[in-house]
């Protein structure tokens, strides 16, 4: 069975994470950016990796604009960021990302990222300026947004190469 890993990484932890699960799976490895869909036609079991920006998975368009032409292949999709993973938040990313037919057919996980501001591109760095901003003037902060507020001046990666072993027990069941 032929596997491929693809992503689409921002600031480094998504990349980390695919490469470790290439490597477990001695599988292709590339970056989404020029890749033709084409591509992927060759392979059987298809993992997806990309960071999660406003509940959104980084490029997820890819796989979900051509799902028809992917749904014969096995389709496996990891999102990573910066908050600790909770049931919630899988269901949240779950429904924004894909539609039903896509959520029973591609299986999810998530594998909890970092965050680094100074490798944000400007847009970003905009953006999640506005969010100190508004985090600051919040009277009571969460303990995931006193973490999040930390992070600007201290980057903060949480990969794991363990948070990968369930995704490599999945693929590894289907082969
Ligand atoms: C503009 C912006 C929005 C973000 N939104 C989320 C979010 O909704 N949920 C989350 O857990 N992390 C969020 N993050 C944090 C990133 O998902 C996290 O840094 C991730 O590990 C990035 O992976 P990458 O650098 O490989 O793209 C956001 C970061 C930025 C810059």
């Amino acid at each position: 069975m032929r596997t491929v890993v693809i992503y689409k990484s921002k600031s480094g932890f998504v990349k980390k994470y695919a490469k470790w699960i290439a490597e477990e799976l001695s599988a292709d490895i590339f970056e989404t950016t020029n890749l033709s869909i084409d591509k992927l036609l060759d392979y059987d079991t298809i993992i997806y990796g990309g960071g999660l920006y406003a509940v959104g998975i980084n490029g997820i368009n890819m796989i979900t604009k051509n799902f028809s032409k992917l749904k014969n292949k096995n389709i496996v999709v990891f999102a990573s960021g910066a908050s600790p993973f909770r049931e919630e938040v899988l269901s949240e990313v779950k429904n924004k990302n894909f539609n039903l037919e896509q959520q029973k057919h591609i299986k999810f996980f998530y594998l909890r990222g970092g965050f680094d501001y100074s490798k944000l591109n400007k847009v970003d760095k905009v953006l999640m300026k506005l969010l100190k901003f508004k985090l600051k003037r919040k009277s009571e902060l969460t303990p995931d947004e006193k973490g999040m507020l930390a992070a600007y001046d201290k980057p903060v990666d949480f990969t794991r190469k363990k948070n990968i072993e369930k995704l490599i027990e999945y693929v590894n069941s289907i082969k």
